[in-house]
């Protein structure tokens, strides 16, 4: 059997997302001025079309936030809700009674900033489905803006155009607008990253979006783990099947990994430390999921770290990092959270590959929790695991092959050996054997495998309780 962790690409699900069309209400609007032919006296017939137009926009106006009510409670109360397969879905029809809504995450991490504007459908006396998303990522993330908070703005105005561009006018008074921050804004000093949010959340009020005054926050890493968890078993269907299997789920981020999943074994629960485990209630039903985050320990982080440096600090005297993870004959210069270091490798004594293991296992020693039961749980990994794997197809394999290259070659990518050095035992350390499948994923039926889905979910589920605390 080969040796090493292997991913094999997303299976497929019967989900089908469509592309948005736009046009219902224009479609209306026409239809009242194509009516106007009546022979009326000539002052009561522009009066009357008035009147008459009003009304229509009045009617339609309310029958809209009325649907998208609808569409809240739903997702809270259907008992064993059903999120089936759609056939064909156009934006808010009622010639074919589907009701559409849209939800807005943004999702501050610490590499980059991302909206995702999600469509739902609800067929008549059916439960929603999800048919459309559009994604749009922007570089730097929020916390490189912290000594410059105006200009952070710029990007978000940027990423709400697409969604204003996405959404019908008629639907953006109705549609829920968030933004949920993670390791790059918790690695910041709190005040620093108050600032940002703030800033945020001042252009989000002035969008016409609905904004709450929970709107932006730092997200607990526990929950980052959750709605990611949430995003997979819906997309892949196991939310349907009450009691049915469910799969884990592996998130590598810049600043902070998670990894979350629903324990089935007793000894799992018994064994996990305090602040592992959390209840998730969502479709009436209630999960005890184990999830954490490890915050410092996203690809970006443990770079530095493996380096020896301290984050958000320069080396001192601008000194050089050096490591036994990069190519003895290399010098470079890497930059980090707006820090530039100075980076080198160093004269190997031995395999590049075991000096460089040796170093990662030294900042890994103790710092991760490590359950039995992954073994025997299908995981999906995606984010830094999916752009690692995806060039070498085998993790630990990977790593051996491209440290060794790196021995005797000048290698474009310098950081290879040290990041898939990492992975690999990042992975060892959660407890999967080194012959373990995972699924390896960037989307699921064409949308993106992130927390923002498990999180609108959330985020609607809390606005409809807020509107009816008795149920
Ligand atoms: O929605 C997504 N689609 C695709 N890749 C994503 C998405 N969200 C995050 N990533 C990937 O996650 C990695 C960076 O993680 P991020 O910037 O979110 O750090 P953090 O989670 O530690 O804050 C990158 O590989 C980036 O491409
Ligand atoms: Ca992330």
């Amino acid at each position: 059997m080969k040796k090493g962790i292997r991913y094999e690409t997303s299976r497929k699900t019967s989900y089908i997302f469509q592309q948005p069309q736009h046009g219902p209400w224009q479609t209306r609007m026409r239809k009242i001025s194509n009516h106007g032919s009546l022979r009326v006296a000539k002052v009561a017939y522009p009066l009357g079309l008035c009147v008459g137009l009003f009304i229509y926009v009045a009617y339609i106006k309310w029958h809209r936030a009325t649907a998208t009510q609808a569409f809240f409670s739903i997702t809270r109360a259907a008992p064993g809700t059903r999120w089936g397969q759609q056939a064909h879905s156009p934006q808010g029809t009622a010639a074919d009674g589907h009701e559409v809504f849209y939800g807005i995450m943004f999702d501050a991490g610490s590499t980059g900033t991302r909206v995702h504007v999600f469509q739902f459908a609800r067929p008549p006396r059916e439960t929603p489905t999800l048919t459309h998303e559009t994604f749009k990522a922007l570089k730097p993330g929020l916390s490189a803006y912290a000594d410059d908070v105006e200009k952070s703005a710029q990007g978000i105005q940027e990423l709400l155009d697409v969604a204003k561009q996405d959404i019908p006018f008629d639907f953006w008074k109705a549609t829920p607008l968030v933004l949920k921050a993670t390791a790059g804004l918790r690695l910041l000093p709190g005040e620093k990253a108050q600032k940002l949010l703030q800033k945020v959340k001042e252009v989000f009020k002035a969008s016409p979006f609905l904004v709450g005054d929970d709107c932006v926050s730092i997200m607990n890493g526990t929950d980052e783990g959750v709605s990611a968890w949430i995003t997979v078993n819906f997309l892949t269907g196991s939310l349907k099947t009450p009691g049915g299997s469910s799969v884990g789920m592996l998130d590598l981020g810049g600043g902070s990994t998670q990894i979350a999943f629903l324990p089935r074994v007793e000894g799992t629960l018994q064994a996990s430390p305090p602040g592992y485990l959390t209840a998730l209630r969502m479709f009436n039903r209630t999960y005890k999921l184990y999830s954490y985050s490890y915050l410092g320990l996203g690809l970006m982080s443990a770079r530095l770290a493996i380096l020896g440096g301290v984050e958000g600090q320069p080396a001192k005297d601008g000194k050089e990092l050096v490591s036994p993870c990069l190519s003895p004959s290399f010098k470079g210069e890497w930059e980090h959270a707006e820090v530039t270091y100075r980076v080198s490798g160093q004269k190997a004594v031995a395999s590049l590959h075991e000096l460089c293991a040796a170093r990662v296992s030294e900042v890994l020693r103790n710092r991760v929790h490590r359950t039995e039961e992954v073994k025997h749980v299908d995981f999906y990994a995606f984010s830094y695991y999916y752009d690692l794997a995806a060039g070498v197809g085998l993790i630990g394999k990977g790593a051996q092959m491209v440290c060794r290259t790196l021995e005797t070659q000048p290698q474009s990518s310098p950081f290879a050996c040290m990041d898939l050095t990492y992975v690999s035992l990042l992975l060892q350390e959660f407890g999967f054997p080194r012959s373990k499948v995972l699924k390896l994923t960037r989307k699921i039926d064409n949308v993106e495998t992130s927390w923002a889905l498990g999180a609108i979910f959330h985020y609607i589920d809390s606005l409809n309780r807020q509107k009816s605390p008795a149920s």
